[in-house]
This record gives structure tokens, C-alpha cells and sequence, in this order.
């Protein structure tokens, strides 16, 4: 009776509907919420050509859509490796509450409609950018990449790391050198963000048989090239006040920050077990959010002569 009870408890947690929750969830909400950021700071610091707000965020919402519409891709896609990992044994693809042509349909139906609002509300150069980015992390890194080279998240970084050029190509409509060295911020930032969890993962990712650097290259690697990735990071991130496109506020917000990231990541390399892996991954988000805030109340220090 009460096995039977159990077992109805059971199917009904299974199969219960989809709710808005698993749905942002499939998205990514949290990763695509700070890649937003990264374009908003991008179109911030492009120069001024008198788009309303209104159009402007309508830009930030197809980028937002087409990331999403990406996240949602992998989830299809992964569901088989997914199911293997602690970490996302429980995602909604995975336990049927959302079925792969659901998905499938909601990740077209937003990315159609990212598409067309980038169109509108900017130009075709960002609309056509920003789904070679969704091509970029959906199918070349998901579908290939991932399974095939421990770089996988070097080179398939790059799709993660193009929202500040997205943001300020939907207000220009060219490219330009500045936009890139954001680009490079987050490329650079990439490597210790993920690899710091990956290396608190290892097991996971081993038991699915992914080529992650801490399970072909071992730990003590890994530690090696998060911290020299963060160094990279710390130099590419003065190159902004170095080239006069941010002024002092950037300067010293970045120093700190970049101190504290330096400061954790030779503190994993140099203890001798993994503890503090997940403080760094967790630092790397704190980071290049307050990052991207301090570039920009750095730009509006320098638009409004504040200090
Ligand atoms: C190839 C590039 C990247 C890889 C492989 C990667 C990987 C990951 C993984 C595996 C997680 C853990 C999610 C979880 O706990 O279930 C994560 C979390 C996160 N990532 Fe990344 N990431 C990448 C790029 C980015 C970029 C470009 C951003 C933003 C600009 C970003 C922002 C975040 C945030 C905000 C979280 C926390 C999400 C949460 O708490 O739910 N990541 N990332
Ligand atoms: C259009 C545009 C800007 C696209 C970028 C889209 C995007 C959401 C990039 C974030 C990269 C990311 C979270 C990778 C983790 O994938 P994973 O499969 O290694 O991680 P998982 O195991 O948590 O699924």
C-alpha cells in the first residue's frame, strides 16, 4: 500500500507539466540575464546615435532571445550527458517535464522572434552576428567541440564572450576595435571560470566521458592554466585605460577585482586538494558582472565630468 503510494508520488514528479520555471530553466536565465549585461555595457560605451530606449532594449531582448534559444539547443542536444551528471541529472529535457519537440519548438519560435527584433530594432549586421553566435555555442561547441578536444571551452568561448560587440553593433552598425577588447575581457575570462568548476566536477564529467582539461590533463594542469588564464585576464582588463576608452573609476574597480580573482586562483593552485575550486567559479560571476557595472558608471563619469 504504501510502496504503491510511493511509487504514484513518484510518476507524478516525473511526468508533472512544465512549469515557466523549467522553461527558464532550458534558457539559461542567470547566464543569459549576465551576457545581457555584457551587451548592455557594450551599447553603453558605443557612441551615441540617438536610438530611443524603447529600441534599444528591444536589441537586448533579441540577444537575450537568441542566447536563450542557444541554452535551450544544448539542453536538447546534451540530454544523454546531462542525465549522466550530477549536476543536471535533473534538468527538464532530461526528466520529460519538457519533451524535445517542445523544446525544440520553443527555441525556434524565440529565436525567430530574437531574430526579427534584432532586425528591426537594429540592423541585420547584429541580427546575422548574433546567430552565428547562437551557431557558434548551440551546434559547434555543443555539438562538437565539447566532445571532442579538452579546448572545447577556449574556442567555443568565443560565442559566449560576443555580447558587448552584439550591443554595440546594434547602435553603430560597424565593427570596431573597442567592442573587441570587451570581447576579449570575457574570452579570457572564460577558461578559469569554467574550468574552476570543471575541476570540482571532474568525476561528473569523466563518468560521461567528456574530454574536460581536468580529466585529460589532470588537476594539477588545470590549476596551472586557470591561474595563467587569470593573469592574461588581469592584463587584457587594464588594455581598456591604457587605449583611453575608460578612465580611472575602471582602473582601480579592475585592479581589485582582478587582485581578488589572481589571489584565488593561486590559492587553488597552490593547496593541495580542490576546495576552493567552487570559490573561484563562484567569484568568476561576481567578477565580470561588477566588471562590466564599473565600465559603465566609468563612461557615465566621463559623459557627466562626475569626479
Ligand atoms: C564556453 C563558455 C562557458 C562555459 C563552458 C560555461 C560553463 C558554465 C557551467 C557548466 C556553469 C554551471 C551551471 C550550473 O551550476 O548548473 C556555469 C554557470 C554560470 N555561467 Fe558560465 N560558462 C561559459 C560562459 C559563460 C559566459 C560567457 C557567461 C556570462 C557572460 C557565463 C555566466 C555564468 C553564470 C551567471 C553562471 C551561474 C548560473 C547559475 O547559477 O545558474 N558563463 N557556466
Ligand atoms: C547568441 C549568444 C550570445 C549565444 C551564447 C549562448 C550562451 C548561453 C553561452 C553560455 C555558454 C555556456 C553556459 C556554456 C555551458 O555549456 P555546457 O554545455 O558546457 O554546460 P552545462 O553542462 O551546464 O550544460
Amino acid at each position: 500500500m504504501e510502496n504503491t503510494l510511493i511509487q504514484k508520488k513518484y510518476r507524478a514528479s516525473v511526468t508533472r507539466a512544465a512549469s515557466i520555471k523549467d522553461y527558464l530553466e532550458l534558457c539559461k536565465i542567470k547566464v543569459v540575464a549576465l551576457l545581457v549585461l555584457t551587451a548592455l555595457v557594450g551599447l553603453a560605451l558605443a557612441p551615441d546615435m540617438g536610438r530611443s530606449f524603447i529600441l534599444q532594449g528591444f536589441s537586448l531582448l533579441g540577444i537575450g532571445l537568441l542566447a536563450s534559444s542557444a541554452a535551450v539547443i544544448n539542453h536538447i542536444v546534451d540530454h544523454e550527458i546531462d542525465a549522466k551528471m550530477a549536476r543536471t541529472k535533473n534538468r527538464p529535457v532530461v526528466k520529460g517535464r519538457v519533451s524535445r519537440t517542445q523544446a525544440l519548438v520553443f527555441s525556434a519560435s524565440i529565436a525567430v522572434t530574437g531574430f526579427v527584433l534584432l532586425v528591426y530594432s537594429a540592423n541585420w549586421l547584429t541580427a546575422e552576428l548574433t546567430l552565428f553566435a547562437l551557431v557558434g555555442y548551440a551546434f559547434i561547441y555543443t555539438l562538437y567541440l565539447k566532445r571532442a578536444t579538452p579546448q572545447n571551452i577556449v574556442i567555443g568561448g568565443l560565442a559566449g564572450a560576443m555580447p558587448p560587440l552584439l550591443g554595440w553593433v546594434s547602435e553603430t552598425n560597424q565593427l570596431a576595435a573597442e567592442p573587441w577588447l570587451l570581447v576579449m575581457i570575457i574570452f579570457t575570462w572564460t577558461p578559469p571560470h569554467f574550468w574552476a568548476l570543471a575541476i570540482h566536477r571532474r568525476e561528473d564529467y569523466k563518468k560521461a566521458k567528456i574530454p574536460m582539461l581536468p580529466v585529460t590533463h589532470g588537476v594539477a594542469f588545470s590549476k596551472t592554466c586557470v591561474l595563467l588564464y587569470s593573469l592574461l585576464l588581469t592584463l587584457v582588463c587594464i588594455v581598456p585605460y591604457l587605449i583611453g576608452m575608460s578612465g580611472h573609476f575602471y582602473l582601480v574597480s579592475a585592479m581589485i577585482l582582478n587582485g581578488i580573482f589572481l589571489y584565488k586562483a593561486t590559492k587553488l593552485k597552490l593547496s593541495g586538494n580542490c576546495d576552493s575550486a567552487m570559490d573561484l567559479f563562484k567569484f568568476s560571476i561576481i567578477h565580470l558582472m561588477l566588471l562590466f557595472i564599473a565600465l559603465f558608471i566609468d563612461k557615465a563619469i566621463i559623459a557627466y565630468n562626475i569626479l
